[in-house]
């Protein structure tokens, strides 16, 4: 018999939402931001640039309740270093479905636009989209992987969206847009390994390192969606947000993750192996991963 002090009464607001599933009401979207600090904080590694400004770009746009237009974040960095891992720490402080609410709108460019030759189609199917999935929550996301595979012009039919607060009777400037690119990669590697051939601490790393490269990169890079963007040119684009390489250490915290989130208990020898099984660079030195925590997670099974 349950003693009387576990009996709990129906929370009749959870069960009331619950039976009516996912909407776009403060039930189910409602922004935490002690808990995307700790994310942040703890979950996220190696990353200290991305983390401060993710910070402090996401809590400004969500507490300001009246925003002139739609956050856009633009990631970029090497493979296997959070880009998508981020996107999703901040859907799951926003949404009580976190990435998988409905609201999160995920557009891959290997699925969504894989043909150069449809370029006209995909602008019209990607504003068709956009639209609707605003119209059915002010609060959405659109998280754009492999941007730089997306064929070049799609993403600039969404420029009227970006620039103003309201088209055609539809608010956008409550949404976040995040573009995730390995565009400009290269540079941001060969400024770690500088840094650390330098005997300079990974900390000491700053935006301003990357800023001056990232943007003209992005821009003018043959192969990038961003070549010869009106996003950029008009400057929409709020801020480039910089992944560095993962070293060693970093790779072992992915590993002892990886355990938890199993519910195994996390084993550093075990760890350790998994990350040393891994491939470094430079070549002499194998400071970084080269596919940085992405493999790391199947990897943990290997080693008992
Ligand atoms: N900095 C990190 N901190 C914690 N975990 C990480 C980090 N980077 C990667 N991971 C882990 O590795 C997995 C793969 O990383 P993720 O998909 O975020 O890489 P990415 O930078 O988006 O790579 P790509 O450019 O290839 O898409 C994540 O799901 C996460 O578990």
């Amino acid at each position: 018999v349950e003693p009387f002090s576990s009996f709990k009464i129906p929370n009749f607001t959870e069960t009331w939402n619950s039976f009516w599933g996912e909407s776009c009401n403060s039930y189910w979207i409602s922004f935490n931001q002690t808990g995307l600090k700790a994310d942040l904080e703890n979950k996220l590694f190696g990353q200290h640039i991305a983390s401060d400004i993710i910070f402090k770009s996401v809590s400004g746009f969500m507490n300001d309740d009246n925003p002139k237009k739609p956050l856009v974040l633009s990631l970029h960095g090497p493979t296997g270093t959070g880009k998508n891992f981020v996107s999703q720490l901040i859907a799951d402080n926003i949404y009580k479905k976190g990435y998988h609410s409905k609201f999160v709108h995920v557009f891959s460019a290997t699925l969504h636009f894989p043909h150069r030759s449809e370029i006209v189609t995909y602008k019209s199917q990607l504003q068709e989209w956009i639209k609707n999935g605003v119209t059915n929550c002010e609060r959405s996301v659109f998280i754009f992987d492999e941007m730089n595979q997306i064929p070049p012009g799609v993403i600039d039919s969404i420029k009227p969206y970006l620039d103003y607060g309201k088209v055609e009777g539809v608010f956008f400037q409550k949404s976040i847009i995040i573009f995730l690119s390995n565009t400009g990669a290269d540079q941001i590697t060969k400024t770690a390994v500088d840094f650390w051939k330098n005997g300079k601490d990974r900390e000491e790393m700053m935006l301003k390192d990357f800023e001056s490269f990232i943007s003209p990169i992005v821009f003018n890079s043959d192969q990038s969606s961003f070549s010869k963007s009106t996003l950029i040119d008009s400057c929409l684009l709020d801020v480039f947000i910089p992944f560095l390489p993962l070293e060693y250490k970093h790779v072992v915290q992915c590993a002892m993750a990886a355990m938890r989130d199993k519910g195994r208990q996390p084993d550093e020898n075990v760890a350790d192996r998994a990350a040393r099984s891994l491939v470094y660079y430079p070549k002499l030195e194998k400071v970084f991963a080269v596919s940085g925590c992405k493999t790391v997670a199947n990897r943990v099974h290997l080693y008992r």
